[in-house]
């Protein structure tokens, strides 16, 4: 780590796993894994998020879900990273150009699940972000159709490359975006706290509330 971010070489193809992780879960990893092997990335980091904008309620506190995403990602080629924290973005457009600034010859890909694809056309430019950086998208239980049929799938059409050429992502000029059609992992954040077992006893706070 340099000045709190972390170290890549020039060249190399890094995914970036943005999310609340509120808390972190196998779903996480599984998608991380299946990254790294069908993308062939060097490296993922995982964007732990101050607070998603699109989101009224707010995380559990940035450190407990650092601690408890580290506990749960352990690989060699990750990294459970506060970035946005650091550099001071939340939105994730402007997390990718401080990152492309900061990192010049590194090849950044973001990577989601199905679930962020189908309501991708709301976040703050979405466009912008499309025409940036290459984009994995990982299948999700009940999410495939919403994201195959997405105001972003339809618009970017002619920019998917297929699942034969995704390996070779990360070195495409934007726009690009793929669909893993991995198998699926049904675990989700909610879920887990619904089942009480995460963030009873956290101080949450509003979005707002960070600014
Ligand atoms: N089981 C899963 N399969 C595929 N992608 C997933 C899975 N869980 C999370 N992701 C993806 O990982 C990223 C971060 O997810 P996030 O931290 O919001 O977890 P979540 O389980 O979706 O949380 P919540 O239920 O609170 O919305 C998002 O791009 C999300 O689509
Ligand atoms: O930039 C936006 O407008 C935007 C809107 C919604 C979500 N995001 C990002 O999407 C990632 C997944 O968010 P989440 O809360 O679903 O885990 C995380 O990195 C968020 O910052 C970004």
């Amino acid at each position: 780590m340099k000045h709190g971010l972390p170290i890549a070489r020039p060249g190399q193809v890094i995914g970036l796993l943005g999310g609340s992780f509120d808390p972190a879960h196998a779903g996480h990893v599984h998608i991380t894994r299946e990254a790294l092997k069908r993308l062939g990335l060097d490296r993922v980091w995982w964007l732990v998020s101050p607070g998603n904008p699109l989101k009224a309620r707010g995380p559990a506190p940035l450190s407990q879900r650092m601690a408890q995403a580290q506990g749960v990602m352990n690989h060699p080629r990750v990294d459970v990273t506060d970035i946005e924290a650091r550099l001071g973005t939340r939105y994730t457009s402007r997390t990718i150009a401080a990152l492309r600034k900061r990192y010049p010859r590194v090849h950044f890909v973001w990577l989601m699940g199905a679930d962020n694809l189908a309501q991708f056309h709301r976040w703050q430019d979405w466009r912008g972000i499309m025409t940036s950086v290459p984009i994995a998208v990982l299948a999700r239980p009940g999410d495939r159709i919403a994201a195959r049929t997405s105001v972003a799938a339809t618009v970017f059409r002619t920019a998917r490359v297929s699942v034969a050429d995704a390996r070779g992502l990360g070195l495409r000029k934007a726009p690009a975006w793929t669909f893993l059609n991995v198998p699926m992992h049904a675990a989700s954040s909610t879920a887990i706290r619904q089942n009480g077992d995460w963030g009873a006893s956290a101080e949450r706070r509003s979005w707002r509330d960070l600014h």
